[in-house]
């Protein structure tokens, strides 16, 4: 129909206008008179002021702050957060020193975290096995004999109904698995190679990502990742036949398959698709959903109080859950920053924690933007 081409042609000049101003707008030089006509305000510490021409990490570190250069033209105070990085840069010798050499106990500490994975036969009850497990502080223990059955039951186990995901804003499938269990499938969309380019929130979710992700959170002892594994299914003989109305729509929209690239032939060749399958919570945890007091802006022209204020943190633990010593909720966030950096996730932009607990850890959950 030649209105819906005139609209897409009209939307996709739109983006591109819109996408070109940004640009330049991002990378214009400063206007020359800028630094001289403006008299520095007397806020800017020092420490900001010679951050105006050198940047406080040290170049050709991994790090995971954005090199915004917009408050440096718009003469905004990062205060902030280059006192926070100067005062990490100040430990850091003290923390090389402490481990310089890996710890003795490196070796069995993975040895044992291998075995619980691979060790089969443990229990013929795997789905209740895991939800005797989960509470508000952790969803597996440290030592975790039967594991192996758990992971080999959400790679195996019968596919006997699947519907459109839950909310959010990536594609992903609904399933449950016989014996009752749900789960979560979210599909393949880049090869496991595929290096993204780019802000750390770039593209689209990773799917090995997430197993990846469950992997690390038990080598750090963080055990509030959700179970997760690797599994190919085939769209045509495993999901279709036991899809929700709602799904099955959505499979043969327009002859193309919804959940694959435009040129992926894996529907329609009846082939495999690969994604990663997450363990649903127990329905004994709740959870709710809070906005991460550390989380980016998603436009590169504002920044963020933490970025801007000094005493930011100070600030923050006035009130709870940050404050007092009822709710480890700020220690926790300090793992999870841990742990978002190790996986280069820069999209935890709220945390989820089961309600009502104020002793519960973060769950962390959706570690795919890794
Ligand atoms: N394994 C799970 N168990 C319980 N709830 C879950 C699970 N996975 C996801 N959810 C719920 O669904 C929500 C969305 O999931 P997820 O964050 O993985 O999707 P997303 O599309 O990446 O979302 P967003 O675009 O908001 O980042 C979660 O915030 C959580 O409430
Ligand atoms: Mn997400």
């Amino acid at each position: 129909m030649w209105w819906v081409q005139q609209a897409i042609v009209w939307l996709a000049l739109g983006a591109v206008l819109t996408a070109a101003l940004n640009f330049f707008l991002m990378t214009r030089a400063p206007p020359p008179a800028a630094h001289s006509s403006h008299q520095q305000s007397p806020s800017f510490s020092a420490v900001e002021h010679r951050s105006f021409h050198k940047p406080v990490y040290i170049k050709g570190e991994v790090y995971a702050l954005r090199n915004s250069e917009y408050h440096i033209w718009n003469q905004k105070n990062r205060t902030g957060i280059t006192n926070t990085i100067q005062s990490l840069y100040a430990h850091l010798p003290a923390v090389k020193l402490q481990y310089r050499t890996p710890s003795p106990h490196l070796s069995s500490l993975i040895h044992a975290l291998r075995q619980d994975v691979t060790t089969r036969g443990r229990t013929s009850h795997p789905w209740d096995l895991a939800k005797k497990w989960a509470n508000p502080r952790s969803l597996i223990p440290s030592s975790a004999l039967g594991l192996g059955d758990v992971l080999q039951a959400l790679a195996k186990a019968p596919i006997i109904s699947t519907d459109v995901g839950y909310k959010g804003t990536q594609l992903k499938i609904s399933l449950v698995l016989k014996g009752g269990q749900r789960a979560v499938f979210k599909p393949r969309r880049y090869s496991r190679e595929e290096l993204l380019e780019g802000e750390v929130y770039a593209g689209a979710d990773r799917h090995n990502g997430e197993v990846a992700a469950f992997h690390l959170g038990r080598v750090l002892g963080l055990l509030t990742v959700p179970l997760t594994v690797g599994r190919r299914v085939s769209p045509r003989k495993h999901l279709l036949p036991v899809a929700s109305r709602e799904l099955a729509a959505t499979f043969f929209k327009r002859r193309v398959c919804y959940y694959c690239h435009k040129n992926s032939s894996v529907c329609d060749s009846g082939g495999t698709l690969e994604g990663a399958v997450t363990l649903w919570l127990p329905a004994h945890l709740p959870l709710m959903h809070l906005p991460h007091p550390w989380a980016r802006t998603y436009t590169r022209t504002k920044l963020a109080p933490w970025e801007e204020q000094p005493g930011y943190c100070e600030g923050l633990r006035q009130h709870a859950p940050y404050s007092g010593d009822q709710s480890p909720r700020l220690l926790d966030l300090m793992d999870a920053a841990v742990f978002d950096f190790l996986i280069q996730n820069g999209d935890r932009h709220h945390y989820s924690v089961v309600a009502g607990k104020p002793e519960a850890a973060i769950i962390l959950l959706d570690n795919g933007k890794r």
